[in-house]
């Protein structure tokens, strides 16, 4: 489901055209599956839909429209989709319910995942369970901006609530904000949601607020350690698609960072496994933008580095090699994918999400240009 963009609502342009389809084409008793994010409601304008398709055209059979959402992840589909922890099923009789098992039994013999719901809870469970994982990762957002403050390293924080069985180790990776196709547009229509139904949804508005917040940390803590200075500055970014395994750019943090850097007069080498094509047929060619053959490449000339994808094959970068390659000794990092004390040893000024370095700061640059640095004193 594509969204709204004006209201952040979901978009049924598609859906609707696919029920005027089957309403059109029907020829005998069908069970119509949303396997789409689909607001509450939508099985009911589904059911409309094609019933007054089918009357336009002088047909007249039987249907029922039920609700199995999705809840694979991108870059694992195949292995969430056999292995799914539960498969809701939203159904109004007995008679669909049974050709929902008959469908799925090469995935229950080990045991029974169905959960069976009526057609609204269903779509709402999906959204619901979107909205939790995000509203994970906006609180460890904030837990980790708390800690720069603080000076505590969010990681150790991580680790010991993440072993409380209530808690758990799942979606508390603090970073750059989620992106993706799926959390940004449901969240948003989530909220729009409620709102058409005459409720605020606080939580789930803020969670989106600090979402839009967070992905703007790349470029905030890079601005106030330059103090503001960087047109015509080079930056190295590592990592371009919303998460590792994808070359999917939407709503990738990158993008957030690539649009204020070119805003601000500066330059981008970027490198990024899988998606760099996607980042060409969305910004083509242009002086500011150069995509690299490897991380390392990427690092020539430039000023400092940001990552913004936790790739494997950046957490083995060398930080005496980042250290010797940086005009400036500063490493941005989206993902939290270095160890502080090692970029600390090889006087890296480091700014993770909720460790490292606190918030980016040019007086900790100045103080480190001062003692002299052979690559610094090489790039004045
Ligand atoms: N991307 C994911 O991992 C997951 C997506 N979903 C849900 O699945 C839905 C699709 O998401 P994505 O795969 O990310 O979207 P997408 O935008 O990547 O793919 C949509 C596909 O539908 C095609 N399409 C659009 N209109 C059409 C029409 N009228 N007739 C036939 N084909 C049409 C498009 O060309 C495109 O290939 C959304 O509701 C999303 O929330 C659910 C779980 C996981
Ligand atoms: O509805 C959907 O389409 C899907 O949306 C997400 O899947 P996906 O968007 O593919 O990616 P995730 O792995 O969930 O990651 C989403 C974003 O959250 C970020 N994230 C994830 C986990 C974490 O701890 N911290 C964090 O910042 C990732 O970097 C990424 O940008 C859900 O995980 C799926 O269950 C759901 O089916």
């Amino acid at each position: 489901m594509p969204r709204n963009e004006r209201e952040g609502a979901a978009d049924l342009t598609h859906v609707i055209a696919v029920a005027r389809s089957i309403g059109t084409h029907i020829n005998g008793f069908k069970i119509v599956i949303e396997k789409s994010t689909v607001p509450v409601g939508t099985g009911d304008l589904l059911a409309r839909t094609i019933s007054e398709t089918m009357a336009v055209h002088g047909l007249s059979h039987d249907f029922e429209v039920c609700s199995n959402p999705e809840f694979l992840k991108e870059g694992s589909a195949i292995a969430d989709f056999a292995d799914a922890p539960r498969i809701v099923v939203g159904a109004g009789s007995d008679r669909v319910r049974q050709a929902m098992r008959d469908c799925y039994q090469p995935y229950l013999r080990d045991r029974d995942r169905l959960v069976f719901m009526d057609v609204r809870a269903a779509e709402l469970t999906k959204y619901a369970a979107n909205a939790m994982l995000a509203t994970k990762i906006s609180f460890i957002n904030e837990v980790a901006n708390l800690a720069e403050r603080l000076g505590v390293d969010v990681e150790q924080v991580r680790t010991g609530i993440a072993s409380d069985p209530r808690i758990g180790p799942h979606f508390i990776q603090p970073g750059a904000g989620y992106g993706g196709s799926c959390f940004p547009k449901d969240v948003r229509a989530l909220v729009r949601a409620g709102r058409d139904a005459g409720y605020e949804p606080q939580l789930l508005a803020a969670v989106n607020d600090v979402n839009i917040r967070q992905q703007n940390t790349l470029f905030d803590k890079l601005h106030d350690a330059f103090a503001g200075d960087l047109a015509g500055r080079t930056f190295a970014v590592w990592g371009l698609a919303f998460k590792p395994n994808t070359d999917d750019m939407r709503e990738a943090p990158s993008r957030r960072l690539l649009e204020a850097l070119w805003e601000h007069g500066a330059l981008v080498r970027a490198y990024d496994p899988e998606a760099m094509r996607e980042v060409r047929r969305l910004y083509g060619y242009r002086a500011d933008l150069e995509l690299c053959e490897s991380p390392e490449s990427a690092l020539e000339c430039a000023d400092a580095l940001i990552v913004c994808t936790e790739w494997p094959c950046f957490a083995a970068a060398d930080p005496s090699k980042l250290a010797e390659a940086l005009a400036f000794p500063i490493v941005v990092d989206g993902r939290n994918m270095f160890d502080p004390a090692m970029m600390q040893q090889h006087k890296l000024l480091y700014y993770a999400a909720g460790r490292g370095s606190s918030v980016a700061d040019s007086s900790q640059l100045k103080a480190l240009t001062a003692a002299p640095a052979a690559h610094i004193l090489a790039a004045e």
